[in-house]
């Protein structure tokens, strides 16, 4: 399994797109706008900054949780799957939620068990809960912002909750953190100043070479495959 990490709006569900497509893999997306269960959940989050998030972050994770094992039960079974969210990302927007006294300690409690429990056993298969390789996508966090703005959802507008400006640079900053101490798997960075692989087909080439060179070495591609993959892109 490949994981798309990321603070929103940092690009991961164009990524995996054209990282599964590359790859004539599986794709699992987070896609809120067709998950009527999430959607809702969301808005009510979002609805009105800190109060909102504090009366439905908790329950919010439990719905993540549910939909993301959902995709993890069958993403497990497949031969680099590709994911634009995980347990992985879940778990830093729960912990920052629970650092800002946004999730309470009993509730951030049985979040953690709950979702131990979950992954200690997939599909009947013992599971160590790590993924085979980390994409990080580094975005300045103005730049996210902007992104956010770009897309023009609603409940992600500023200009109608202004504090959510503060709860995006906040998230940009748990990301950051994480990514700087996260060893578990291996990690690779993109830079998403430097490439933007959705507009520019030399970065985009750039890019995809970077991870499937990186799967090659981690023995999830053979040499074989990966330069029959590097023809048909010409
Ligand atoms: N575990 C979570 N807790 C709280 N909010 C979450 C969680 N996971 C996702 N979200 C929110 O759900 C929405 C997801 O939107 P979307 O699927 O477009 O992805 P994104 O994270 O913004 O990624 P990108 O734009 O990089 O593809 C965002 O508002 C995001 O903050």
């Amino acid at each position: 399994m490949i994981y798309i990490m990321g603070t929103i709006a940092a690009g991961k569900t164009s990524l995996a797109k054209i990282l599964a497509e590359d790859l004539q893999s599986p794709v699992y997306y987070e896609d809120v706008e067709n998950n009527g269960l999430i959607l809702n959940m969301l808005e009510k989050f979002y609805s009105s900054g800190r109060k909102s998030r504090k009366s439905n972050g908790a329950i919010l994770q439990i719905a993540f949780l549910t939909f993301r094992y959902q995709q993890l039960r069958q993403a497990i079974t497949q031969q680099n799957a590709v994911m634009d969210s995980s347990l992985e990302s879940d778990f830093v927007m729960a912990s920052q939620l629970h650092d800002h006294g946004e999730i309470d300690e009993e509730d951030f409690n049985v979040y953690v068990t709950l979702s131990q429990e979950m992954q200690a056993n997939v599909n009947g298969i013992p599971w160590n809960g790590l993924s085979d390789l980390v994409i990080y996508l580094k975005i300045d966090a103005d730049h996210a912002i902007n992104e956010i703005q770009k897309r023009g959802r609603e409940m992600e507008n500023t200009t109608r909750e202004p504090g959510l400006t503060d709860y995006y640079q906040r998230v940009h900053h748990a990301y950051e953190n994480w990514a700087n101490g996260y060893h578990p798997a291996i990690l690779l960075t993109i830079d998403r100043e430097r490439y933007d692989y959705v507009k520019n087909a030399e970065d985009r080439n750039d890019v995809l070479d970077l991870i499937e060179t990186k799967l090659k070495d981690l023995g999830k591609l053979s040499p074989k495959t990966l330069e029959k993959i590097k023809q048909k892109r010409k």
